[in-house]
């Protein structure tokens, strides 16, 4: 038994290549883009798609903007044969659009693969063979020269049955598969051959897979940068590159091989694929977005595509997948709300995108600032002031916040769950005792004196426990008085220390919301809220609702729930 199983692997060798310049590149333009969902996506499937899931996943690209896809492999199936004809025979290729198909460099596969393109109005042939040690010597049993051999015949072929078609405008695509996995010499050599019997100049795209990967995206730089330098500059020539994923770098890979010359990209939506999946198109596209370069590609819905997507291959895109998953923009702990919600403030229209913890903005890709923040037992006042505001329009003061988070932790220390900001609306209005019938019912306000001196005295009648009460205060204004006349009903001694207040909603439907922080019987301070149509009633009834919330406190829950520790502004 091995009891040290890495001695099983051996390290891919770096190239060496001295003088490389890629990792001085920057990317200011987005590549071609090749979708190969309809291939390489399609032949990972568990269950491939049918004709009709087929065609939607084409009109999706077409949507997005795709003017290269790879719609199949129309020697392996009928299926997919009969998709290919389908879109030319129903001339379903847009003008602007080049389809992709792929076939083994085998002659009976070649044959049927340029017999089912017949009347297409552009197409890429694209031929592959893998030219790896391993494979020429465990899975066709070749020499590199047998290798170049069958590059040669399969390529000739191509141009053979392509060039009795000429109202076709062909372009050729060669892949030497296992390219990352190969010394570099001998791809080189395949891709020549191929060029040779291609034709000098024609159009010709060379496709260089990680079929595997096998290093880490640097080692892939500088393969695609030496393979740049040999066949860079040859006329008809478009360098390509087709990552996949298992070492978890494709979009690395990809992005690496973009700064060391190649021009054009392979790779599935949201990285569907054989074993860890191809290259996440997606993520390579949105990344250029985010460095100011415009992909070419139209992500604006994301969420619809990803339905679509889901639909098609009948996977799930995880929640936590780049750019779309569902919790990718959500925000659960304190510290990262608190950034957030400070920066949409500080943030103006036109501003460039500087938010904390946001890569991208979510309304960019069709998605809300909704789900940008969620609160649960990670979470601080940040989260759930900014939650009430946004969705309730209740912009509570700092300290109220402090306030209102340690009874919210209290519920989440119960709940254990993640709590919405109607459940977060529902604990307020319980807390601060929004929907009792308490309060003043009616008053008659007076002001006698003017000036420095003047003094407001209030008469009315307060409701308290259900009780009709007389009262009367004098004060320094409305509250002042309200709140000395609740005192000597209540038998408190309250003096309000702090006050807001703020418009909720907007036209007929506006009401004022207040807040008051009050010292109680020179032992407590807390907050009471208060909402009404009418500014003073507000404030009225935000003294009434501090004063229940004192009031309602058994003993026993004085001892077991301290009171919410007021913290210095
Ligand atoms: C990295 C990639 O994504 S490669 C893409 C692969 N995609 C697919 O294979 C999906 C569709 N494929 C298929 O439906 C089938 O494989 C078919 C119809 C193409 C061929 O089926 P079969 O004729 O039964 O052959 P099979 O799939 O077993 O292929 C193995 C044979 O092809 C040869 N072969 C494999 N790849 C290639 C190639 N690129 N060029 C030439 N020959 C090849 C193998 O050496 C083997 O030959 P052998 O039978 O003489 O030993
Ligand atoms: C480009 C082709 C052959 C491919 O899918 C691969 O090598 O991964
Ligand atoms: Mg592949």
């Amino acid at each position: 038994m091995l009891k040290q199983p890495a001695t099983k692997y051996r390290p891919f060798a770096p190239i060496g290549l001295q003088d490389r310049t890629w990792p001085d590149a920057v990317l200011t333009e987005a590549p071609i883009w090749l979708s190969t969902d309809l291939r390489d996506g399609n032949q990972a499937l568990v269950e491939p798609m049918d004709a009709a899931r087929k065609l939607r996943m084409f009109e999706l690209l077409l949507s997005i903007g795709f003017k290269q896809i790879e719609v199949g492999f129309p020697a392996a199936s009928q299926i997919e044969y009969d998709f290919l004809r389908k879109l030319i025979d129903e001339k379903r290729i847009p003008d602007d659009v080049t389809i992709q198909v792929m076939t083994p460099a085998r002659e009976e596969l070649i044959a049927r693969t340029i017999e089912a393109l017949r009347g297409a109005p552009r197409a890429i042939v694209h031929v592959y063979n893998a030219v790896a040690p391993a494979w020429r010597e465990v899975v066709f049993g070749m020499t590199v020269p047998q290798v170049m051999e069958l590059v040669a015949r399969s390529v000739t072929q191509v141009r053979r049955l392509t060039d009795a078609a000429p109202q076709t405008v062909w372009t050729l695509q060669y892949s030497p598969e296992t390219f990352s996995l190969t010394e570099l010499e001998v791809s080189a050599q395949a891709c020549e051959t191929a060029i040779a019997a291609w034709g000098e100049g024609r159009p010709i795209i060379l496709n260089l897979p990680t079929t595997v990967e096998n290093a880490t995206p640097n080692v892939f730089a500088d393969q695609i940068e030496w393979m740049s330098r040999r066949f860079g500059q040859r006329p008809g020539v478009v360098l390509s590159v087709h990552p996949h994923n298992d070492r978890g770098t494709g979009t690395a890979a990809a992005e690496l091989a973009l700064m060391a010359g190649a021009h054009r990209v392979e790779g599935c939506l949201f990285g569907n694929g054989e074993r860890t999946g191809n290259l996440d198109i997606v993520n390579v596209a949105l990344n250029l977005y985010t460095q100011g370069v415009s992909p070419g590609l139209d992500f604006s819905n994301i969420d619809e595509i990803r339905a679509t997507v889901e639909h098609c291959n009948q996977l799930p895109v995880h929640p936590r997948h780049p750019y779309v998953g569902d919790l990718v923009y959500t925000s659960f702990s304190g510290s990262h709300q608190d950034a957030i919600r400070k920066a949409f403030a500080a943030h103006e229209a036109g501003d460039i995108w500087e938010i904390p913890y946001l890569p991208i903005d979510p309304k960019d890709l069709g998605r809300s600032y909704e789900a940008v923040i969620r609160v649960n037992s990670q979470s601080g006042k940040g989260g759930m002031a900014y939650l009430l505001e946004s969705e309730y329009g209740l912009a509570l003061p700092r300290r109220l916040q402090i306030e209102f988070s340690q009874i919210v932790q209290r519920v989440m220390d119960v709940q254990g769950k993640e709590l919405s900001a109607s459940d977060l609306w529902q604990i307020f209005r319980d807390e601060y005792r929004l929907d009792t019938e308490d309060g003043l019912q009616h008053r008659v306000q007076e002001v006698q004196g003017s000036g420095i001196d003047a003094v407001t005295v209030l008469h009315g009648e307060l409701r308290w426990r259900g009780e009709a009460h007389a009262i009367r205060g004098r004060g320094t204004g409305p509250i002042d008085a309200f709140s000395r006349a609740l005192g000597e009903v209540c038998g408190h001694a309250i003096r309000v220390v702090d006050y807001h207040q703020h418009a909720m909603g907007a036209g007929a439907d506006a009401r004022s919301v207040a807040y008051v922080e009050m010292r109680v019987d020179d032992s407590r301070t807390l907050f009471g809220v208060g909402v009404d149509a009418d500014t003073t009633a507000a404030a009225l009834a935000a003294v009434v609702s501090g004063l229940a919330r004192v009031a309602d406190r058994s003993p026993e829950q004085a001892q077991s729930q301290p009171e919410p520790v007021a913290v210095a502004a």
